[in-house]
């Protein structure tokens, strides 16, 4: 569960990032965050990531209290959280397998469990045949299909996707959408930034919609065709 309350975030330069905002998310859920560029939505993930941390208010993540959380604690709470970015951030270098098993041997999960698991995420990703491919080797909509993989491979809690479909085309971006759906079916919380007007109406989900470093509205589908937004 993510809870925020009355949350806000001052840069080191001034900048009021998150001017006081009060969000819940249910164990289960899935959730678009969607504002125009500058809002604050970014802020928000790095928030929950662990990544910055919050100048006033409360926020609580998967069990762990931000405000006091120890910096030793901060691995064991992402290991809780599968994060997904617009420019994938594979390892070149190594094959979508090995990109795959290096997160896991990074836990301390033994070859049984490796192998086993590699398998099934790619299988859910529609990857099982490319595991022996470079990254370089394969199209913008695989290569975030096999960062979804590698998100979900220490089998998180909650998925944090920032804007996961910037760099891919309309079709692709749908498909990557539907496969965040079909995850959260399967019970992982989904959490997605996105720009998207249209796709995000493609989808019935809870929609919020922060500007100016506020959330103006919270709800199901719809809410994103505020022009302003
Ligand atoms: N590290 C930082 N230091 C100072 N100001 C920052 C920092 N990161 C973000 N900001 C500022 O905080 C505000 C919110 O930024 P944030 O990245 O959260 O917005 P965003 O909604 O994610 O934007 P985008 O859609 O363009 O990614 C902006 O005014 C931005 O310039």
């Amino acid at each position: 569960m993510i809870r925020l309350i009355d949350v806000q975030k001052t840069y080191d330069n001034g900048t009021r990032a998150l001017k006081g905002v009060s969000m819940r998310i249910e164990d289960g859920e899935f959730v678009f965050l969607v504002g125009p560029s500058g809002s604050g939505k970014s802020t928000i993930l790095k928030l929950i990531t662990g990544e910055v941390s919050c100048t006033e208010g409360r926020l609580m993540v998967n069990g762990y209290n931000l405000n006091n959380i120890h910096v030793r604690q901060i691995p064991y709470l992402r290991r809780t959280l599968g994060v997904i970015f617009q420019d994938f951030r594979l390892i070149e270098k190594k094959t979508v397998e090995e990109n795959l098993t290096f997160v896991m041997r990074v836990v301390g999960a033994s070859p049984r469990e490796i192998r086993k698991r590699v398998s099934y995420v790619l299988q859910l990703v529609g990857l099982d045949h490319k595991g022996d491919r470079l990254p370089t080797e394969l199209s913008g909509g695989e290569q975030q299909r096999v960062a979804i993989a590698r998100a979900l491979v220490n089998n998180p809690q909650v998925i944090v996707a920032d804007e996961p479909t910037g760099n891919l085309d309309p079709q692709r971006s749908l498909e990557i959408m539907m496969l965040l759906e079909k995850i959260n079916e399967l019970g992982t919380t989904v959490l997605v930034v996105t720009h998207e007007k249209e796709l995000v109406n493609r989808f019935s989900k809870r929609v919020v919609a922060i500007e100016n470093g506020r959330i103006i509205s919270d709800g199901m589908g719809g809410y994103y065709n505020n022009e302003s937004v």
